[in-house]
């Protein structure tokens, strides 16, 4: 009782008498009423031409279907607390009530998540739908706009730039860059004989980085045999990418810089970025020294001449091609180690694990390796066409996982699907996972079965059922390189050690994406010496 009486109230408020309210208060009072009305008005301004901008939009897509959608974040709760296995998850889970396709605003974008393929086709090869969606910009942050994530002029130029650096001439010449860093590889495994704690995401991503670092930009980084944090550094960066897409608070750029993932993204980005920039320093450095020493019109043709047993990477060739500047250079390079490392990791995971699941394939598998390079010879580029079983086990593999998670793609025109159209403003979202587990198209699709990939099968099937390199001109510019990269590194893993994993069923294994699509609980794989 005490404390209430110390309690001073206002008398006036005490008394209820509000006619005795001062001058100057009832002033204020209607300073703020006024207030409180323009600022209404303003919103309500906004909000009416909101509408209108979107109103082709509303038009379009009011009948098509899909999850509930919130006024102004539409799904996006449907993600708030999600790490990068309860994305996946849920966006597997949405899309399988909607086999075909569906619409969701996420804030301001309207999505279209798209599964038929004559859908996937339309948008894919539509000359107005080659720009990536602005969710990309979260990976310009880090990489800047190169070839990935160029708006459509500057990818046209970038890729005709590029494009003759992944030749088949250039390709072959990778080959034994390619099969003595999975020997160092193999050399690795050999600490894990037996062991279930092998990590093995962590040895072959080491692995695929070493391989990129130097058909790249031509530099050993040894990462497989020294401690280095360069891998690290790019899985934190792409955990915190798929963060900042998915969580729409993380869309408006003071919010992001309040979280301290900001400053830690920061520092990630920061060491990444000293690497790339002092690489290309000293390849531009190498170039004029190369120039002048030689005199030859083509820097190529002069590095060849001071040594002729080194090999070209893409730094080297899109040097000699281009008059790339020096930011360009670093932009490129960097997309390769980003797009090429844990892609190509994580579908190694994925094929081992489904090896060690169904040994009668695995032995199929060795059985062809042995046959065409014996127990220990050296990979050439002659054997890899030969591996024929082995590449079918690889496309199955990635038509069950498909590595790259998603890809979306701005819509620059109207396209007209038949039963609805999607319009020019909104956005593609394309899932690869839901498309090939979708039993229309891929019958009991949890089955493990590489022949469906014989040449008479893939004739029957509609292309774009089976999009793991995305299709169209925008595709993986790297897919013959990743073909060849991946044949070599299971040929030299295979001949010397059986595999097996402690998953018993496809359908037990949980996903999750950093981007790139992986096993939430790791690949559970061991190994075993032959
Ligand atoms: C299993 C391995 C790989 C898979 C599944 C894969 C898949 C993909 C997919 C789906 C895209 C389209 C992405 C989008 O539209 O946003 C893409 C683009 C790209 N990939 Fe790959 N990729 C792999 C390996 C590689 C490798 C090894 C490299 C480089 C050496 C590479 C370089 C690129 C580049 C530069 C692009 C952008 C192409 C453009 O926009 O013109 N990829 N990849």
């Amino acid at each position: 009782m005490e404390v209430c009486q110390d309690i001073q109230i206002d008398p006036v408020l005490r008394d209820g008498n509000f006619t005795e309210l001062p001058m100057k208060q009832t002033a204020n009072l209607r300073a703020n009423q006024i207030l409180i009305v323009i600022l209404s008005g303003i919103i309500t301004l906004w909000y009416i031409l909101l509408l209108w901008k979107r109103s082709k939009l509303y038009f379009h897509s009011w009948n098509v279907p899909g999850p509930m959608n919130l006024p102004f974040i539409g799904i996006a709760y449907l993600f708030l607390g999600t790490n990068a296995t309860d994305i996946m998850g849920t966006l597997i889970k949405i899309q399988k009530q909607y086999p075909n396709y569906f619409k969701a605003w996420f804030g301001p974008k309207l999505l279209y998540f798209l599964s038929d393929p004559v859908h996937l086709e339309k948008v894919l090869t539509n000359p107005k739908s080659l720009n990536k969606d602005d969710l990309y910009d979260f990976i310009s942050e880090v990489i800047g706009t190169g070839i990935m994530t160029a708006k459509v002029k500057k990818w046209r130029k970038h890729r005709k730039v590029i494009m003759p650096a992944f030749n088949q001439k250039i390709l072959e010449s990778f080959v034994e860059i390619f099969a003595d860093q999975s020997e160092v590889f193999a050399d690795q495994l050999e600490k894990y004989v037996g062991r279930k704690d092998l990590d093995l995401f962590k040895l072959i991503s080491s692995c695929t980085l070493d391989i990129i670092c130097e058909t790249a930009m031509g530099v050993k980084m040894n990462l497989q045999t020294t401690d280095c944090d360069f891998g690290h550094n790019l899985d934190k960066i792409m955990e915190i990418v798929t963060y900042r897409i998915f969580h729409i608070w993380q869309h408006i750029r003071i919010m992001r810089m309040l979280f301290p993932m900001n400053w830690q993204f920061r520092n990630y980005e920061k060491k990444f970025r000293d690497f790339t920039t002092a690489v290309v320093k000293r390849k531009m450095e190498e170039y004029e020294a190369a120039k002048q020493n030689y005199r030859k019109s083509s820097l190529v043709a002069a590095i060849e001449e001071e040594n002729p047993k080194r090999k070209l990477a893409f730094l080297d060739l899109i040097l000699e091609n281009s008059n790339f500047t020096e930011k360009e250079l670093i932009e490129e390079v960097e997309i390769f180690l980003i797009a090429g490392t844990d892609t190509t990791a994580s579908a190694i995971c994925c094929i081992l694990t489904m090896l060690g699941m169904f040994q009668d394939i695995q032995q199929k598998v060795y059985e062809e390796i042995f046959e065409i390079m014996g127990p220990d010879r050296k990979v050439v580029p002659a054997d890899l066409p030969e591996m024929k079983y082995t590449e079918r086990v690889i496309k199955e593999s990635l038509r069950i996982f498909p590595v790259a998670a998603f890809f979306v793609r701005s819509v620059g025109e109207n396209i007209d699907m038949g039963e609805f159209v999607v319009p020019e403003g909104s956005s593609v979202f394309f899932g690869p996972v839901h498309i090939q587990r979708n039993p229309k198209y891929w019958p009991d699709p949890l089955k493990f079965d590489p022949d469906r990939f014989l040449p008479e099968n893939v004739a029957k099937r509609h292309p774009c059922t089976y999009i793991p390199f995305s299709f169209g001109p925008r595709n993986c510019i790297g897919v013959r390189y990743a073909m060849m990269n991946m044949k070599t590194i299971l040929a030299n893993t295979l001949r010397r050690y059986k595999v097996f994993t402690q998953y018993k069923s496809i359908k037990e294994i949980k996903l999750k994406s950093n981007v790139v699509l992986r096993m939430k609980d790791g690949s559970k794989v061991w190994v075993e010496s032959r």
